[in-house]
C-alpha cells in the first residue's frame, strides 16, 4: 500500500488503533520538556508516587525564563524576577529527582528546545517527538513526527511513554522552483501562511516538498516546520535526505558505526510514495515570492515587503498597529529589532543578519537585540567574529534563550513601540504589553536595524552606499 511520509511514521507508532468512539494510543520517542509546562506535571508524579517510565528518552532545557544576560561576577544569574528564578530552579530539582537529562544554564548545551534537540542529534528522522511547546513542529524538518502538547499530555507521557492521538489529515504543500536571491526560507513560510491562512491547516500535519524545499539547508527547514502551527497544522513535516543525514552525522546522540548506517538505510525509506495522496495539496511556485512582512497581529497578515496593506484587512488589527489599508510598509519607522528565537536564531539566521550589518551602524534610538538559540550557536558565532561584527554595529549580542520573543524572561518591548522580529508570533501585545510586532527574516530584520525603518533587504546595499553616512573610525579600519 502506499503512503505518505506522515503515514509511514504515524502507522509505525501505533500501539492501539483509534476505534470511533477511542483515539489511537500513539507511542512516543522522545520527548522534550523545559521549565514552564512541566511542573505541573512534575507534581502530578509526585502526588501519585509514579516514576517517569523513559528517563533514558526524555531531554530537558531552560529556555523562556532565563536571563539573556551573563552571570554576575558572584557567577549569580540575574532573573527578571523571582518567580523566573523559581521555576528554572524547579525544573533543575525535577530533573535530578527523575534522572532525566537536563541542559540548564551554564551548560554548553543549553539553548531554545527546538534549537537544541536538533543539534545535540536527539532529533531524528521517523521518530515521534512531543513536547509541551507548540513550535515543537520545528523537528519535523528532520522526517519526524513532532508536535506540541498540553500539560495533561506531558503527565501522560512521562508515566507511559504514550499520548492518546486522533489520526490528522494530511496536506501537502510542493512548492517549485527556485527562491530568488536575497529570499529566505522566513518569506517563503509567511507566504504560504498569507496564502493558506492562520486555520488554513488546521487539523493536518503538513508535508512540504519539491524543488525548492530540497534546496535548503536543515536550519531553512526549521524555519519553515517551525511556523506550520501558525497555519493551524498538527506539524510540518520534510522528507529526509543526504542534507539531513549530513547534517546529523557525528551529533552527540546520533547513531555510531554500524548503527548510523542502519539509520541511515532505514531513515532512507522514510518519504512519501509515489501515488499516495493528501486530503489536500496547495502549490507555490518560489519564484513568486518576495521578502514578506507582517502588518498586522496574526502570521496570516503578511505582505509582499513591497506591497501594500490590503484592503479589507481587519480594521482592529490595523488599529492595533496604527496602520491603515492602502499604506506602504516600506519606510514604517522602527524602535526595536529582535533576531532570534526557534525559528531565526540559528548559525545561518546570524550570517544572514551579520552580512547586512557588516560596517554599519545600527540607527541611532533603535535598540537591537541578537540573541543566539543556544550557546554551541553562539560559540560558532563567534568563531566567525559574527558578535564582533554585531556589536561594532551597535546592536546587543546576548546570552541564549527564548528572550524577546515571548518576554517571559523581561526582555520586553514598551507599549506603542513597533519591533521588527524574527520570531513567529505577532499576536497583540507578545513582545511586551502595547507593543506591536512585524515579522520578518534576519536580513529584513538587519536592514531595519541599520536604517530605523522597514527597507526592501534587496535595496539595502545600494541604500548604504547611497548615503554618505559618517562612518565610526573602526569602519574606517576595515575599509
Ligand atoms: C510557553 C509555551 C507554552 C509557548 C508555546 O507553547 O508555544 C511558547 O513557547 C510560545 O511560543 O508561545
Ligand atoms: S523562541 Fe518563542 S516560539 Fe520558540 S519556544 Fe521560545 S517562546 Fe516559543
Amino acid at each position: 500500500m502506499v503512503k505518505t511520509l506522515f503515514e509511514k511514521v504515524w502507522d509505525a507508532h501505533i500501539v492501539a488503533p483509534e476505534t470511533d468512539n477511542t483515539p489511537a494510543v500513539l507511542y512516543i520517542d522522545t520527548h522534550l520538556i523545559h521549565e514552564v509546562t512541566s511542573p505541573q506535571a512534575f507534581d502530578m508524579l509526585r502526588s501519585r508516587g509514579l516514576k517517569v517510565r523513559r528517563p533514558d528518552r526524555t531531554f530537558a532545557t531552560m529556555d523562556h525564563s532565563t536571563p539573556t544576560t551573563k552571570p554576575g561576577a558572584d557567577g549569580e544569574y540575574q532573573f527578571n524576577g523571582d518567580k523566573e528564578k523559581q521555576q528554572v530552579a524547579k525544573l533543575k530539582n525535577n530533573c535530578e529527582e527523575f534522572g532525566i537529562t537536563l541542559f540548564e544554564l551554564g551548560d554548553d548545551r543549553q539553548g531554545i528546545v527546538h534549537v537544541v534537540g536538533p543539534e545535540q542529534g536527539i532529533t531524528q528522522p521517523g521518530k515521534t517527538i512531543v513536547c509541551g511547546d507548540s513550535h515543537t513542529s520545528t523537528h519535523g524538518a528532520f522526517g519526524a513526527l513532532a508536535f506540541g502538547i498540553g500539560t495533561s499530555e506531558v503527565g501522560y507521557t512521562f508515566t507511559t511513554q504514550c499520548i492518546p492521538q486522533r489520526k490528522p489529515k494530511t496536506m501537502g504543500i510542493r512548492v517549485d522552483g527556485q527562491l530568488s536571491d536575497g529570499v529566505s526560507a522566513k518569506d517563503l513560510i509567511l507566504a504560504i501562511i498569507a496564502k493558506i491562512g492562520i486555520g488554513g491547516a488546521t487539523g493536518h500535519v503538513i508535508e512540504y516538498f519539491g524543488e525548492a524545499i530540497r534546496r535548503l539547508n536543515m536550519d531553512e527547514r526549521m524555519t519553515i516546520c517551525n511556523m506550520s502551527i501558525e497555519a493551524g497544522a498538527r506539524a510540518g513535516m520534510i522528507a529526509p535526505d543526504q542534507v539531513t543525514f549530513d547534517y546529523l552525522k557525528d551529533r552527540p546522540y546520533a547513531p555510531e558505526g554500524e548503527f548510523w548506517d542502519k539509520a541511515v538505510e532505514d531513515w532512507s525509506q522514510l518519504y512519501t510514495d509515489e501515488g499516495a495522496e493528501f486530503d489536500q495539496l496547495v502549490v507555490i511556485q518560489a519564484e513568486e515570492i518576495r521578502p514578506m512582512i507582517t502588518f498586522g497581529t496574526n502570521p496570516e497578515m503578511a505582505i509582499p515587503i513591497t506591497s501594500v496593506i490590503p484592503e479589507g484587512a481587519a480594521e482592529h488589527a490595523l488599529d492595533y498597529m496604527g496602520f491603515k489599508a492602502n499604506q506602504s510598509m516600506i519606510n514604517k519607522p522602527v524602535d526595536v529589532v529582535f533576531i532570534g528565537s526557534c525559528t531565526n536564531s540559528r548559525i545561518t539566521d546570524l550570517r544572514a543578519a551579520a552580512e547586512v550589518l557588516k560596517d554599519q551602524r545600527v540607527a541611532k534610538n533603535v535598540r537591537t537585540l541578537i540573541v543566539p538559540g543556544s550557546h554551541l550557536v553562539k560559540q560558532q558565532a563567534e568563531k566567525e567574529g559574527l558578535n564582533e561584527i554585531f556589536t561594532q554595529a551597535g546592536a546587543e549580542w546576548r546570552e541564549p534563550g527564548c528572550s524577546m520573543c515571548l518576554g517571559m524572561n523581561g526582555d520586553i518591548i514598551q507599549p506603542g513601540q513597533i519591533c521588527v522580529s524574527t520570531s513567529n508570533r505577532n499576536f497583540e501585545g507578545r513582545q511586551g504589553k502595547g507593543g506591536r510586532t512585524l515579522l520578518a527574516s534576519p536580513a529584513t530584520a538587519a536592514a531595519a536595524a541599520i536604517t530605523g525603518k522597514v527597507v526592501d533587504p534587496s535595496q539595502i546595499n545600494t541604500m548604504t552606499l547611497a548615503s554618505s553616512k559618517p562612518v565610526s573610525s573602526k569602519n574606517e579600519e576595515v575599509a
